[in-house]
């Protein structure tokens, strides 16, 4: 399958930003600017305490909900957190997983990100299960063997019957909020290597539906050089996504 067959994924990750009033204001801006097209599916990933007011405010418009976290029981003592049926209740249809703020600063597992993937896959929420390297592994040139350990812990026993409703984001640590990217051939080294690691696991029609992102100082200005790598259908955005004007710039340039 060629690129051109999968849909474009652009997809903002908040982190944690932006209180009730400031994420409803952000919410209404994005309505406003950012381009409806079928060539480019839109992901907003508030807050948790943002996603009831920001799904209200993105109601009817072609953004869609996603949700930063979730815990993979269905309820009970699990004070703080958030399941899949409590962002099913927001209308949240994706969900970042194993983003490596959680993995650093909350150590969180590749045995946890792939039981919130079955949870949330169960429950019909598509995941976007990141994945990546500190500078440390990069520089001794074992990032590639590194994301691809990462991606066979994270997928271990998920059945995809949809390849459209699992998404991969590869973002190299060392590129997130630090305005040093990855060139656009280094993410095709890493996003190939991924692409050809899902065909092992789950078979070539499979892993040639599945979208991998780019992620890391993704902003207007280069995104349009990652989308032009084979297996980059679309960037997880972070600093750029706060701003209105540059998020609605890089949906246009996807959808180019
Ligand atoms: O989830 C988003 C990434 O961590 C990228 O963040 P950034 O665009 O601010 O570098």
């Amino acid at each position: 399958m060629t690129q051109s067959k999968r849909t474009r994924l652009i997809a903002g990750n908040w982190k944690m930003n932006n209180d009730v009033p400031a994420a409803k204001e952000l919410a209404e801006a994005l309505v406003e600017q950012v381009p409806a097209s079928d060539a480019v599916e839109v992901v907003i990933c508030p807050p948790t305490i943002d996603l009831a007011c920001t799904s209200h405010k993105i109601a009817g418009s072609a953004i869609k909900l996603g949700a930063q976290n979730v815990y993979w029981e269905a309820k009970g003592a699990y004070t703080g957190e958030t399941s899949c049926d409590m962002l099913k209740s927001v209308d949240a249809t994706y969900c970042i997983i194993g983003h490596s703020e959680r993995r650093d600063y909350f150590h969180e597992t590749d045995e946890d990100i792939n039981k919130k993937a079955k949870a949330l896959m169960a429950a019909g929420i598509t995941p976007i299960s990141c994945c990546g390297e500190s500078l440390e592994v990069r520089e001794a040139g074992k990032h590639v063997e590194f994301v691809v350990d990462q991606i066979k812990k994270d997928t271990e026993g998920l059945e995809i019957t949809d390849p459209s409703k699992y998404v991969v984001a590869y973002e190299p640590i060392w590129a997130i909020g630090t305005g040093k990217t990855a060139t656009a051939a280094d993410a095709q080294e890493v996003c190939g290597a991924i692409r050809a690691t899902l065909v092992e696991v789950f078979g070539q029609e499979t892993a040639d539906g599945i979208r991998i992102l780019y992620g890391g100082s993704a902003k207007p200005e280069n995104i349009a050089g990652f989308l032009a790598e084979e297996d980059v259908d679309g960037a997880l955005v972070g600093g750029a996504s706060l701003v209105a004007e540059s998020f609605a710039a890089m949906v246009e340039k996807a959808a180019e």
